[in-house]
């Protein structure tokens, strides 16, 4: 199908969109193309104007996080680099001058209007291991309750090539999951999703996406602006993964951010597919390739496809990869097909001394810490 035109009964009225009006903590996540130059260098006047948006939300009595790029960006140009570098280490520098400029500009943006920032820096860890997500799910809640306007970015100067979350669409998405927000608005150079790519004459906008059904024949480009990252894909597999968990996401440009978030039609509404479910499983599904594997038998498959049980270790037969504890491992069956994704309990190297036997075995050789499964169904999706 092309764009979906057409918005179903109950979900407008007078023209505005009720789920976007109705939302009470809303995250809004800003692109580096949507607050710098191409060149690099931030643009104030642009974060200015997202401020003052951003206020009058507040101001009707929503609470607001802002996610934000551009840090890499706004370090281009005090550091004398003319594009942005593909070596991690001067990415990571960067970074780590241009996060301070930015935060400093959206300290002295929202002070006029009285409202205090936070700066949270966040890797993929933080979110998705459990005593972690419980503390920095805490500390949104006191900064949100003290008034405050949490300031997100990933902590590039800290995250390596695995535990990035690659582009910051997916870590609005995690956030907004963490923070228990009903909307999402994605802000970018682009006014909303269209069918194909926005520079080619006819492409039609997207109005509503309500399942991937409508996404069928919609071209998605990977590349974005000279400064942003992931183009449209990112964005697309960011609202998924937040529809999936019942959030709906407004896609639009960050010139269109004021008339978004007064719930005009404008952009792309991404209504609510799924429910609430843990983040791990959300990741898991969405957005984390396996370490590793480990290979089941039969029977494991089944306990773990129809029964949806935990995988333990007397139903696996190999291990391939090199991964520690708490890592993404894929789970395949017998023929090789991968079945499952889950956090594995043990490092690789342990796995091959375990195969097979029986956890109440395990635990009586090794001790009460090898009495847990070697992927618990909390912490493992189907595929
Ligand atoms: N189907 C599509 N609809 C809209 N935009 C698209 C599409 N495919 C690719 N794009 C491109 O994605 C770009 C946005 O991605 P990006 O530059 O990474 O943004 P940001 O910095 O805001 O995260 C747009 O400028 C647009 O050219
Ligand atoms: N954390 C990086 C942003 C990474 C990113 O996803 O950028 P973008 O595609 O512009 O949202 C930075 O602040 O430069």
């Amino acid at each position: 199908m092309g764009a979906s035109g057409s918005t179903g009964a109950g979900d407008v009225s007078d023209g505005l969109r009720d789920d976007v009006r109705a939302a009470r903590r809303i995250v809004v996540k800003i692109g580096s193309s949507s607050l710098t130059t191409n060149g690099g260098g931030l643009e104030p006047e642009r974060i200015a104007a997202l401020v003052d948006v951003l206020a009058e939300v507040r101001a009707r009595g929503a609470e607001v996080v802002l996610v934000s790029s551009g840090a890499i960006a706004a370090g281009l140009t005090p550091l004398g680099l003319a594009t942005r570098p593909s070596a991690l280490a001067l990415q990571q520098a960067a970074a780590s001058v241009g996060q301070g400029l930015l935060v400093h500009h959206y300290q002295q943006e929202f002070a006029r209007h009285s409202i205090l920032t936070g700066q949270v820096l966040l890797t993929v860890d933080d979110v998705i291991r459990r005593a972690s997500y419980r503390n920095a799910h805490q500390t949104f809640a006191a900064l949100l309750d003290l008034g405050a306007v949490p300031v997100v970015n990933e902590n590039d100067t800290v995250a390596t090539s695995e535990i990035r979350f690659g582009d910051n669409d997916r870590l609005a998405a995690l956030v907004a999951h963490l923070v228990h927000a009903d909307l999402l608005v994605l802000l970018s150079d682009v006014d909303a999703l269209y069918d194909g790519p926005p520079s080619r004459p006819g492409v039609r906008r997207l109005v509503d996406v309500r399942s991937d059904d409508d996404l069928a024949d919609v071209e998605i480009g990977s590349v974005g602006s000279a400064v942003g990252t992931g183009g449209m894909v990112t964005k697309v597999e960011a609202a998924r993964i937040a529809t999936g968990a019942g959030i709906p996401v407004v896609l639009t440009s960050a010139d269109n951010a004021g008339a978004a978030l007064a719930g005009a039609p404008v952009g792309t509404l991404f209504h609510a597919t799924g429910r609430r479910r843990p983040i791990r499983q959300l990741w898991l599904a969405h957005a984390t390739e396996g370490k590793g594997s480990v290979v089941l038998d039969a029977g494991a498959v089944r306990a773990v496809v129809e029964r949806g049980a935990s995988l333990l270790a007397a139903g696996v037969t190999g291990v391939k990869g090199s991964f520690v504890a708490g890592d993404p491992v894929d789970l395949v069956g017998p023929d090789g097909a991968t079945v499952a994704r889950g956090l594995v309990n043990f490092d690789a190297a342990e796995i091959p001394g375990l195969l097979g036997r029986s956890t109440g075995d395990l635990k009586e050789e090794f001790g009460d810490a090898y009495d847990r499964a070697l992927v618990h169904r909390d912490d493992l999706v189907l595929l």
